[in-house]
């Protein structure tokens, strides 16, 4: 298992090209966002802009708009639902991300269909939260292979059929060989799985443990992805920048509320490409 460090963090995130527009930082879109889980997708989002994509869609329940651009006006919202507006937004996304407070309902399973049968191989396709949750119970995988998957340990447990007693690093990677992409089985030591090798993240602590962590991963990750591309290093270096922010912060925070770990991500990565070639 290989361990994540500062050094391949700042290896990914370099300053920024001056001939550069938006288009040039990616374009994410968020889906999840129910009527009970509003929060979920204005966190993804939100991070995602804070860590630098250059611009982000949310479908989300129409309830949830006004809260979205009252607390982020940088986003651009669409209704879950309306499957032309999806359909539209699929199509021009780099990043997409489903799951962050989707919910499980015949709604939900909707639009996850959509997603799945829309994603071309170009594009990649983070699944969270109750987009696992769907994806193990309906037994739906994507056709193409530029997915990343980010379970907690009872959403591994619901995609692997692994017990949460029995998530060995081993057993962990053998299942996460199964199903196409990448697996981030997130945990105190995260674990990550690509096709071809395996790392572990060794910072981040119980400050972290608080409802919207997760989601706020998925943005940061949705928005290295559209900045640097989808590798692993990519990847390995957003789950360590989303620890790192946390554990600067619970130096004088007893909790790192998903908010302020999200207000703190542009100073982070200001850091990280501060640091030499
Ligand atoms: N502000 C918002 O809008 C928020 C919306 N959210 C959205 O809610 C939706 C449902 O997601 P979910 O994660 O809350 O529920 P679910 O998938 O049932 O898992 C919980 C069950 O698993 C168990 N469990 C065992 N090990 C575990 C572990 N390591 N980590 C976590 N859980 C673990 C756990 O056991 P227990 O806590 O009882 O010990 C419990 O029985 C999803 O769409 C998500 O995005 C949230 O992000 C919060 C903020
Ligand atoms: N004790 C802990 N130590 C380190 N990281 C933690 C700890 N508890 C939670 N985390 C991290 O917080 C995030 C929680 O994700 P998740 O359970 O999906 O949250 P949510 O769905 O509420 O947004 C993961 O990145 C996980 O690794
Ligand atoms: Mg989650």
């Amino acid at each position: 298992m290989n361990t994540i460090t500062f050094d391949l963090a700042a290896k990914v995130v370099r300053p920024r090209p001056a001939i550069s527009h938006k288009g040039t930082f990616g374009r994410v879109l968020i889906i999840g966002g129910a009527p009970q889980y509003g929060g979920a997708a204005i966190l993804s989002a939100s991070a995602a802009v804070y860590a630098g994509a250059g611009l982000v869609t949310v479908a989300l329940a129409a309830t949830h708009h006004a809260a979205l651009r009252t607390r982020l006006p940088e986003a651009m919202a669409i209704t879950w639902t309306d499957d032309d507006d999806v359909s539209d937004a699929l199509r021009a996304a780099d990043v997409i991300v489903i799951g962050p407070g989707l919910g499980v309902d015949a709604a939900a399973l909707a639009v996850l269909r959509q997603t799945l049968a829309a994603v071309n191989a170009q594009q990649t396709l983070i699944i969270d939260g109750s987009a696992i949750t769907l994806c193990a119970s309906q037994h739906l995988t994507p056709a193409h292979a530029n997915v990343v998957w980010t379970p907690h340990q009872m959403e591994w447990q619901r995609l692997s059929g692994l017990a949460i007693a029995d998530q060995t690093p081993a057993a962990n990677q053998a299942a996460a060989a199964e199903l196409p992409g990448t697996v981030i089985v997130k945990q105190h030591r995260t674990e990550i799985f690509t096709p071809t090798a395996a790392f572990v993240n060794p910072i981040g602590g119980p400050e972290l443990a608080t409802g919207g962590s997760g989601d706020t991963l998925t943005g940061i990750l949705a928005a290295f992805i559209g900045q640097f591309s989808a590798s692993a290093e990519t990847i390995c270096a957003a789950v360590y920048t989303h620890s790192a922010v946390a554990a600067a912060i619970a130096k004088t925070q007893y909790v790192a509320l998903p908010t302020a770990v999200i207000a703190a991500l542009p100073g982070y990565m200001r850091q990280l490409a501060n640091q030499p070639n």
